[in-house]
């Protein structure tokens, strides 16, 4: 992944000021800076769901495009809370996006226990989304992101609503994905988290 002099602005409104990074397989980069120093966005565009105004960024070698197939197979996300099908189970939805990727039908449903397991899920695999507290809702998002393959995971705060154990849980699943090659660009306020996995820091300067 390379990111040269990238910038986004909206009008006047500057969202990320000129940033310019490389992360390589097997790496995890921590992605620091207050409230609005623009972390989201700069996933954003990693994503291509923004744009930059200035600046180029390859991600897998080539361009972002959320739209291409095969970017989408190599790069994983989660911005935000993924939408929720009201009717599926905690495991049905699992299972749903390990079927979209997983090339052997066959390994769906034990891809999809293997990562309910890694965040401690299992107990819950029967719930409905509404039926969750809001750390387990979020360990369930997790659990959506993880148990799909990728070369590059891009997390926008992932440790939001988690408790210590449950941040553990998620900077070992961070370390083990990065062990198997995987780039992870991760937006956190947490110094846990940054200390427990990240290999480099790219600190985002505040604006006045
Ligand atoms: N559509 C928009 N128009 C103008 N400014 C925007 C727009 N969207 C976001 N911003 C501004 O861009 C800046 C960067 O926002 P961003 O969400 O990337 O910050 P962040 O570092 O992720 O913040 P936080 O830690 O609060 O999640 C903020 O000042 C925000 O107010």
């Amino acid at each position: 992944m390379s990111v040269n002099a990238v910038s986004v602005g909206v009008d006047d409104a500057l969202l990320l000021p000129a940033t310019t990074f490389q992360a390589g397989p097997g790496q995890i980069v921590a992605l620091r800076g207050e409230n609005g120093s623009g972390k989201t966005t700069l996933l954003r565009v990693l994503t291509g769901r923004a744009r930059p105004t200035a600046g180029t960024v390859q991600v897998c070698g080539g361009p972002v495009n959320e739209r291409d197939p095969a970017f989408r197979r190599r790069v994983a996300t989660m911005i935000g809370l993924p939408p929720m099908a009201s009717d599926l189970t905690v495991f049905d939805h699992v299972a749903l996006v390990s079927s979209t990727w997983e090339q052997d039908p066959g390994s769906v449903e034990s891809a999809a226990r293997s990562v309910l397991t890694e965040f401690d899920l299992v107990a819950l695999s029967t719930r409905y989304p509404h039926e969750l507290s809001s750390g387990q809702t979020q360990l369930f998002g997790l659990a959506l992101a993880f148990v799909r393959p990728f070369d590059v995971l891009l997390l926008d705060e992932p440790e939001q609503r988690l408790d210590p154990e449950r941040t553990e849980l998620l900077a070992r699943a961070m370390l083990d994905r990065r062990a198997s090659g995987a780039t992870i660009v991760a937006a956190t306020h947490s110094d846990r988290l940054a200390d427990r996995t990240a290999d480099r820091t790219l600190t985002l300067e505040a604006r006045s």
